[in-house]
């Protein structure tokens, strides 16, 4: 694995000789870890968060046997006896106890969620039953062909009592909350957010609102990686436009250092004479990758200004976004305390072709979820691959990837498509 590859400032490098995808990624891996501690939340607000506790099931869900219908319940033993009729003798409802031991040949009239009365354990759903009256009596006709356990939910069938439900490091979901609320928890331990400086470069840069001179170019990457810092559940702050000037920048980065987690910032991130983000880095701290053999992406740099980490992404808005979505999401989501795992390839045909592609890198296109004439799901290409077309990364539902030694794409090959909605975007 390459290392170290703080000594190689050169643009120009043969992609060969480029940090490849997944080394970079290793390099990531191995140099981060969680840097946040935990918060104690109540449930209403854990939805996203990262969990930092193990939850094990302090009860069976459900906590008793219980009937999953409306209807009668009897025990599967007396129905060849009574022929399936059976005298009703108690009643139970949702949330009350269950009634004292049933009498053998007897059924008791039951709802939905209530405990299975002591000895029962089948229940007829009552559109299934005859009902008749006789002496003050009811009785039932149970049909026949119920297995035993019909309509009888299992203490414990969900959830066992102990069970592991979610372990530290989830990250929660609706159905996850659902399942804490059913063990009768009510708060959770989480990770606390990852603070994060957001820093815009470059002296054509001006924020939405403000007048736009000639040459200008509003700061749509704000705007971006505050939307993708959201997914990750980072607390952002803004660090505001930096001309380019050395000094400034060094200025703002060693300052954001001190009290953040993590600075991420866009644009300078190349070597050109007007570039200096990757000079601060090494001037006031190490940088660990930088010149990745990816397109587009490629000055991507990472490293850390003491034990702030350093994410410099590329101006261009393609660049940054998909340099956020590879290395910066999975990054953040380690400080914060979760795992760092790489979003699912689903592998599609391909709708297009590429006759000539350059080996040696690794190639992310802006991929579009097309159906083919029969009814296939196939991955469409955005047709441009200008990085500064916001519209691609627009109509795009996720990533089309194309490994390094692969240098053609015929109509209808497989291809690894990585949806946006495998990391962190909702869908549309
Ligand atoms: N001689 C070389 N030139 C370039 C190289 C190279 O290797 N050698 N790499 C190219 C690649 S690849 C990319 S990507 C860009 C990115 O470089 P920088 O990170 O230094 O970005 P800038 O030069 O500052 O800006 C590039 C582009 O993006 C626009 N931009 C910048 N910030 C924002 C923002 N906040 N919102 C919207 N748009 C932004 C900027 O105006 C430029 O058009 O460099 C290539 N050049
Ligand atoms: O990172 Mo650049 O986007 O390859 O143009």
């Amino acid at each position: 694995m390459q290392r170290n590859r703080r000594l190689i400032d050169d643009c120009f490098l043969h992609d060969k000789d480029r940090l490849k995808h997944a080394d970079a990624l290793a390099i990531l891996k191995e140099r981060v870890s969680r840097v946040v501690s935990g918060e104690a939340v109540p449930l209403e607000a854990a939805h996203g968060r990262l969990l930092a506790e193990d939850i094990h099931a302090p009860r069976n869900v459900p906590a008793h046997d219980n009937a999953a219908v409306d209807g009668y319940a009897f025990a599967s033993r007396d129905f060849e006896a009574t022929g399936g009729f059976f005298p009703v003798v108690a009643r139970v409802a949702a949330g009350h106890p269950a009634p004292d031991p049933v009498p053998a040949g007897g059924a008791v009239r039951i709802f939905t969620g209530a405990v299975m009365p002591e000895g029962l354990d089948t229940i007829a759903m009552q559109e299934d039953c005859e009902t008749h009256e006789q002496d003050g009596l009811r009785f039932i006709v149970i049909p026949p062909g119920l297995k035993p356990g019909a309509n009888r939910r299992k203490t414990g069938e969900d959830v066992e009592e102990g069970a592991l439900i979610l372990a530290s490091g989830a990250k929660l979901r609706p159905q996850d909350i659902a399942a804490i609320a059913s063990t009768g928890k009510a708060e959770v331990k989480v990770w606390s957010p990852v603070k994060v400086a957001l820093v815009s470069t470059g002296d054509e840069i001006r924020r939405p609102g403000d007048p736009l001179p000639e040459g200008g170019v509003y700061d749509s990457n704000h705007f971006l990686l505050r939307s993708l810092l959201e997914t990750v559940g980072a607390t952002v702050t803004d660090c505001g436009v930096l001309p380019d000037k050395a000094e400034i920048v060094h200025e703002t980065l060693a300052d954001a250092a001190k009290s953040h987690d993590a600075i991420i910032t866009t644009g300078g991130a190349s070597r050109g004479e007007e570039d200096h983000l990757v000079t601060a880095l090494d001037t006031l701290g190490k940088r660990h990758v930088w010149q990745l053999a990816i397109k587009p992406g490629r000055p991507m740099n990472f490293g850390q200004i003491g034990d702030c980490v350093m994410l410099g992404l590329p101006g261009n808005p393609v660049a940054a976004m998909v340099c956020f979505l590879l290395y910066a999401r999975p990054v953040l989501t380690v400080l914060g305390g979760g795992e760092f795992t790489e979003p699912r390839r689903y592998q599609m045909p391909a709708d297009f072709e590429i006759a000539k592609k350059k080996p040696d890198r690794r190639e992310f296109y802006r991929g579009i979820l097309a159906t083919d004439t029969k009814g296939v799901t196939v991955a469409r290409k955005f047709e441009r691959d200008g990085s500064g077309l916001i519209t691609g990364l627009r109509e795009a539902d996720g990533l089309i990837e194309i490994p390094e030694e692969t240098t053609s794409i015929d109509h209808g090959e497989f291809v690894n498509f990585m949806p946006f909605t495998e990391m962190g975007l909702f869908a549309r």
